[in-house]
């Protein structure tokens, strides 16, 4: 039975599921050092924010195949490393979108009101109402940086609350902010017109300390800021030197450079900071679902169904999944054969999806053509994850074309490679009852399906020349399954393939070079 590690706390609904394919331990609160030593017993791996998948636990992880994250952020996992290793990291990018865009909006109406100072001094005995007069949000300009998920939802009910929304996203288009009734604007404008400004933007290269002492600087004296996405993305020690120096209104925080918030000079400002340790996704609900959301992928994965929400291999709705799953089959099944006619060190693969395959929503097509040619170097290790970065590591110039013209079949995959052998192509299509069919070899047509012991011959299209081979291959005990010939012109080249019940003996491939007329010959296994 497989094996599955919780390494964070997950609701329960998630380890039901899990329970159903595998056997689930629950360890919380390991070190790297911990982590690394028991990892190696484990298929797969559910986390939260709270454990940290570096890459000396990737290293270890020698049976690893799923890391689930019950969350969105997946920066507490080293994706590179797992995506060379052929371990697919999934994410849930929906289940606590609610949760954390209403965290943002509660620090908000928190800052605005002083909630969390006035809930303190009345609990002190105190009953001061003069020292929390707030301010409304209403008509006030909300500045969101980050238009996704969370943005979105926080922008739509700042909204509804009368406020003026501007937004920063280089990546969403005018149509998506007009919908949202937002203005787009640039960073700086952001900074210097709103009077909240909120972070729903991921930690990348490009947007740690994003927010540093410039743009602070833009800010009015009386804005407030709020990052419930993720710490680093604000320049901490820039922050506290705003604030500290009364620069601008407030700030809050539910997210840090490092987590859990150790010593830090941020928890000696006074009422003009909040802070919450990363609790944007702490509601029940949203724990159910991702929990539910992430367990439902890794189980899927053990049973070896693709995951919805793979952060590292392109994501496929169900009905795209539905369509291309048969051809997935066919491109491994050809690239598997192309890469054995071509030999060892192949340079180069041309992949041309043809028919109604040529489409953008067939380039896992390429992906899984590039899997079977690999198979033969790298086995098992070889998956739908790694097999682009793989054949890229391996100097494998891939060239992707696409015809939509050619109907042959209704839809077909060409491949052809170039390797020690030479350059070598074929074609296969499905035919309607989904079995496959090799419908070209190196341009002669055939219709052969696959077969598990297979021999290719080119040779001259002369009398006698296949009796030949008959009767080399019975001196050998070696039987035939099917045999067929192809070929363009009458006493022309030709090419003959074979299903035989058994491997080539050692020796046969020689003597059948022997046969005069024969030009080459290959022995294939799929
Ligand atoms: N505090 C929490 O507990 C909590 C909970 C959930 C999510 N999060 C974090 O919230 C963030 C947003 O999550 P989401 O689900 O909305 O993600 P999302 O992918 O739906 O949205 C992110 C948006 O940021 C935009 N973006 C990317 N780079 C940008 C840049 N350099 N400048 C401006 N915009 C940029 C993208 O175009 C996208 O629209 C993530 O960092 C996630 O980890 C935190
Ligand atoms: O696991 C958590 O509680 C935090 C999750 C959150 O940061 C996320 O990115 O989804």
């Amino acid at each position: 039975m497989a094996k599955v590690l919780v390494s964070d706390s997950v609701d329960e609904a998630g380890i039901k599921i899990l329970t159903q394919v595998a056997q689930v331990d629950i360890k919380t609160g390991l070190s790297e050092d911990e982590l690394t030593a028991i990892i190696p017993e484990y298929d797969a791996l559910m986390i939260r924010s709270g454990t940290k998948v570096t890459e000396k636990v990737i290293q270890a992880a020698d049976n690893l195949k799923i890391i689930g994250r019950a969350g969105v952020g997946v920066d507490n996992v080293h994706v590179p490393s797992a995506t060379r290793k052929g371990i697919v990291v999934v994410n849930s990018p929906e289940g606590n979108t609610i949760a954390a865009a209403e965290h943002a909006l509660a620090m908000m109406l928190s800052l605005s009101r002083h909630i969390p100072d006035a809930n303190q001094s009345v609990k002190e005995g105190k009953w001061d109402r003069k020292s929390y007069i707030g301010s409304e949000v209403y008509k006030k300009t909300l500045g969101v940086v980050g238009l996704g998920k969370i943005g979105s939802h926080v922008a739509k009910v700042g909204k509804a609350m009368g406020m003026k929304i501007l937004a920063y996203d280089p990546f969403i288009s005018q149509e998506r902010a007009n919908q949202l009734g937002c203005t787009l604007v640039d960073l700086d404008i952001l900074f210097s017109e709103s009077d909240y400004i909120t972070l729903h933007i991921p930690k990348t290269k490009e947007t740690a300390n994003l927010i540093n002492a410039q743009s602070l600087a833009k800010m009015k004296p009386h804005a407030r800021i709020i990052n419930c996405a993720r710490g680093g993305i604000i320049d901490e020690d820039a922050l506290y030197e705003t604030l500290k120096e009364g620069k601008i209104g407030g700030a809050a925080l539910d997210v840090f450079a490092s987590e859990p918030l150790g010593e830090s000079k941020l928890r000696e400002l006074g009422n003009n900071i909040i802070l919450t340790p990363h609790l944007g996704a702490s509601t029940a609900e949203a724990q159910v679902n991702v929990a539910i959301d992430v367990a439902e992928q890794i189980r899927d994965v053990l049973l070896g169904l693709p995951a919805r929400s793979a952060v590292n291999i392109p994501g496929l709705s169900p009905d795209v999944m539905e369509k291309l799953r048969p051809y997935m089959r066919l491109a491994e099944t050809l690239g598997n054969l192309v890469g054995q006619l071509a030999g060892d060190r192949v340079e180069s693969l041309n992949v041309k999806l043809q028919g109604d395959l040529a489409d953008n929503s067939s380039q896992p097509l390429v992906t899984a053509s590039l899997k079977g040619l690999l198979s033969k170097a790298l086995r098992e290790r070889v998956n739908y994850v790694n097999a682009a970065i793989e054949a890229k590591e391996r100097g494998i110039h891939l060239v992707e074309t696409r015809d939509a013209t050619i109907k042959d079949y209704s839809n077909s995959i060409y491949l052809e490679a170039v390797g020690t052998k030479g350059t070598h192509a074929v074609t296969g299509a499905l035919l309607n009852d989904g079995e496959i069919r090799i419908t070209s070899i190196n341009g002669f047509p055939v219709n052969v399906p696959p077969n598990t012991y297979m021999l290719f011959t080119l040779h001259r299209d002369v009398p006698g020349i296949i009796g030949k081979i008959g009767s080399l291959l019975g001196n050998f005990n070696v039987n035939i399954a099917s045999m067929q010939v192809g070929r363009k012109i009458v006493r022309g080249d030709a090419v003959m393939v074979l299903s035989i019940d058994d491997p080539l003996p050692e020796g046969v491939l020689p003597e059948i070079l022997k046969v005069g007329g024969v030009t080459d010959a290959y022995t294939v296994s799929l």
